[in-house]
């Protein structure tokens, strides 16, 4: 049976059935109104039948729940059936109850129901059941009776009050006026009847007290066993509430281990949402960064693009313009282009008429000077002889002290006396040494004679009061400081030399024409002397002409190689160049005459500004160094960069390993001039003026290098605005 808190109580046990035995009666349980319901199948008056319709309907009402008994608050449930108050009710409840277990099963309620109604004969029952409707009638009529009580005498009263002691009432009966009423309704109107009332009276008192004594046994059994249940019950209910504060306990600790476990679930989602909050705080604070940006430089671009435009638009007009100065220019350009064409031809022809006379002016000079020579030969006197012996103790001594110096360069005819800007390397020889050397172009102070180099002689009244001076020119390029003030220079040329010239000239002199006057450049200066070779000299003009600047460290072998190069011949005893010499010879490059004007400039560090000036207007430069001497190779660099300097990038350099005979002795491997030829766009090459090993081949791919990149100039140069392509020198 559930308790209203929804708990579980055992239900209450009949007597007899604590030990589990089955209640004495039928063998099947019985639902107990059945057993109503049978009694009622069994002979029953029609009134007890009402009684018993009217008992079952009362333990209906009281069981409402249908629990099969009934407990003592749900009796109070008749207080609206019955005109019985609750203390009344308790009564009844208590009379019930004759197993006194605190609960009234249905045939305890319907036995006392019927006891407590009817008395035990019929009269009597249907007189309890009489009285029960006389009971309500009383009621009524008490309410109308009351007024009329006061009419009673007082023997009735005595009488009322005797029977009353006798019975005893007054520990039964609270309010007596009822009875007393019935008493004298009795006395008036059945007195036969009176004796019975007392009787029932009596009966009824004695069992009211046997009941009442029951109930207060019951009462006490009662609230002993209330106390015991009470206790039982605390008991219980302490139990419960243990058994529900440990569950609940229980239940709160899985609540808090659960709450606690949620909590830390929730706090580690709350961490991650916040870190995932942060993250997002932080992505949005950089893509609301990016979007400035993005918006700055939006606006940035809209104005640059504005820009952009307007200097487009400006740019187009000054394009527009350009191409037609351009347009104009190109036009100016050819014009120019043709006249300097005229111009160029006409220089060329001029140079070559110039050269032309020079050759005659040569030719004249020399024959002047032979016939001098005849001259001089007849002439002798005493000084010549005692000069010859002085000569020859002089010479001697001087071998054994210059011995050491064993090298002599080429000297070519450009020293200057007196004011002098420089002087050659032969008149410190001879301030040194005291050795009277020879100059370079054979006319010294002393003659020369022809069979030997070495052999001085000198004319008629001793030496020359002033040698000849020989005409150098700067054709194209005049050396500032040569050029100031009326200088003279004397000629000077080395004795081979002097003789090749010789023979060249002999060869010439035949057709050269009479001598004419010396002929003066377009800057009025004398020109300079020319060496044609006698196999590729030329009488047209030729097709190109180029400028190339011979530099290197001194000794390196320039003036050999261009020796080599130009006569095919190697002097081993050539003196070191003073200054710059220059030199001529014509090419045949792919079907066109070239002619190459090389310019051999002296090593030593002295001359150094004046060959610095020779490469402003060089078309190529040729820098060589001694593959026997590892000084000569690290100074190229330097060469390098003051060609640079002078003349850019932009012009062709050859670079030349000289002295390649000499094996034995190279310092230099090949890998590093071809390294540092690589490093600096540079044609290299490995040769020997000795042996004449890639002599004519170097200079033959420089020269067809520069009538390349010229033809392509040109090329350029004619079609409008395209830029001349640099070709690389190595090809
Ligand atoms: N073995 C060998 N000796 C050479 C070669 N070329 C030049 N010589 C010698 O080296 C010395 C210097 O030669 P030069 O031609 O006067 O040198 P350089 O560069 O003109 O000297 P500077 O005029 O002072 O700049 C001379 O004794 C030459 O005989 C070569 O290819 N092989
Ligand atoms: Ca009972
Ligand atoms: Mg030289």
């Amino acid at each position: 049976m559930a308790t209203p808190d929804r708990r579980v109580v055992s239900r209450p046990q009949r007597p007899g059935q604590e030990s589990g035995q089955k209640p004495k009666g039928s063998g099947a349980r019985l639902h107990p109104l059945d057993s109503l319901e049978q009694r009622e199948t069994q002979e029953q008056a029609p009134g007890q039948l009402v009684m018993l319709r009217k008992a079952q309907e009362f333990f209906q009402t009281c069981d409402a729940e249908g629990k099969g008994f009934i407990a003592r608050r749900d009796m109070q449930r008749l207080h609206k059936e019955l005109p019985l108050s609750l203390e009344e009710l308790e009564d009844v409840f208590d009379a019930l109850d004759t197993d006194g277990n605190g609960y009234l099963t249905p045939e305890e309620f319907t036995t006392g129901f019927s006891h407590f109604f009817f008395s035990q004969n019929n009269p009597s029952q249907e007189y309890a059941g009489e009285q029960v409707a006389q009971h309500h009638e009383e009621q009524v009529y008490q309410s109308r009776g009351e007024e009329g009580l006061g009419d009673m005498d007082e023997d009735e009263e005595a009488q009322f009050q005797m029977l009353m002691d006798r019975l005893g009432a007054q520990k039964v009966l609270e309010d007596e006026s009822d009875v007393k009423q019935l008493w004298l309704q009795l006395k008036k109107d059945e007195p036969h009847l009176l004796s019975n009332f007392e009787d029932f009276l009596t009966r009824i008192f004695s069992q009211l007290q046997e009941a009442h004594e029951e109930k207060n046994e019951l009462e006490c059994a009662l609230k002993r066993k209330i106390a015991a249940y009470d206790e039982e019950i605390q008991h219980l209910y302490e139990e419960m509430e243990q058994q529900i504060k440990d569950e609940k306990e229980q239940f709160l600790l899985k609540d808090t281990e659960r709450f606690q476990a949620r909590s830390q679930d929730l706090e580690q989602k709350l961490l991650c949402k916040e870190q995932e909050l942060e993250q997002l705080a932080q992505k949005q604070k950089r893509l609301e960064g990016q979007c400035t940006a993005l918006h700055h430089d939006k606006h940035e671009t809209k104005a640059e693009n504005n820009k952009l435009k307007l200097t487009n638009q400006e740019l187009a007009r000054e394009l527009e313009r350009t191409s037609q100065e351009l347009q104009e220019a190109q036009w100016q350009l050819e014009s120019l282009q043709q006249e300097a064409c005229k111009l160029h031809e006409e220089k060329e022809m001029e140079v070559y008429r110039v050269t032309e006379s020079l050759q005659r002016e040569k030719a004249g000079l020399l024959k002047q000077l032979d016939f001098l020579r005849e001259r001089n030969k007849h002439l002798r006197d005493e000084r010549d002889t005692c000069f010859q012996k002085d000569k020859a103790a002089k010479a001697n001594a001087a071998a054994s002290k210059a011995s050491w110096k064993r090298r002599s360069g080429s000297v070519i005819g450009k020293y200057v006396d007196g004011r002098g800007i420089f002087r050659s390397q032969s008149e410190e020889e001879e301030e040194v040494f005291g050795i009277p050397r020879r100059s370079s172009l054979g006319l010294s102070r002393y003659p020369l004679t022809e069979e030997e180099p070495g052999a001085g002689e000198t004319g008629p009244g001793g030496p020359y009061p002033r040698p000849l001076r020989r005409i150098i020119s700067i054709e194209e390029d005049p050396l500032p400081q040569l050029l100031d003030g009326d200088f003279e220079q004397p000629l000077s040329k080395c004795p081979e030399e002097e003789e090749v010239s010789d023979q060249r000239v002999q060869g010439q002199i035949q057709e050269a024409p009479p001598l004419k006057l010396t002929p003066t450049s377009p800057r009025g200066q004398p020109v300079g002397k020319e060496a044609l070779c006698k196999e590729e000299s030329v009488p047209s003009a030729p097709d190109r002409l180029f400028k190339i600047v011979f530099v290197g460290n001194a000794a390196v072998g320039k003036t050999s190689f261009l020796k080599r190069f130009c006569e095919d011949r190697f002097s081993p005893g050539m003196a070191a160049t003073v200054g710059i010499d220059y030199r001529v010879k014509t090419v045949n490059v792919d079907d066109s005459q070239v002619a190459l004007q090389l310019w051999d400039t002296a090593g030593q560090e002295r001359y150094r500004c004046i060959t610095q000036q020779f490469f402003r207007k060089a078309d190529a430069v040729i820098v060589m160094y001694d593959l026997t001497a590892k000084q000569s190779f690290l100074s190229v660099r330097r060469w390098l960069s003051s060609v640079e300097e002078a003349v850019g990038d932009q012009v062709p350099v050859l670079l030349l390993g000289n002295k390649l005979d000499n094996e034995q002795e190279r310092e230099v491997p090949r890998g590093l001039g071809e390294q540092l030829a690589k490093e600096n766009n540079l044609i290299f090459y490995e040769c020997s003026a000795y042996s004449g090993h890639n002599t004519k081949e170097s200079l033959f791919h420089l020269a067809r290098f520069l009538k390349e990149q010229e033809d392509t100039v040109r090329e350029d140069t004619i079609q409008v605005g395209r830029p001349a392509k640099q070709k690389s020198c190595c090809g």
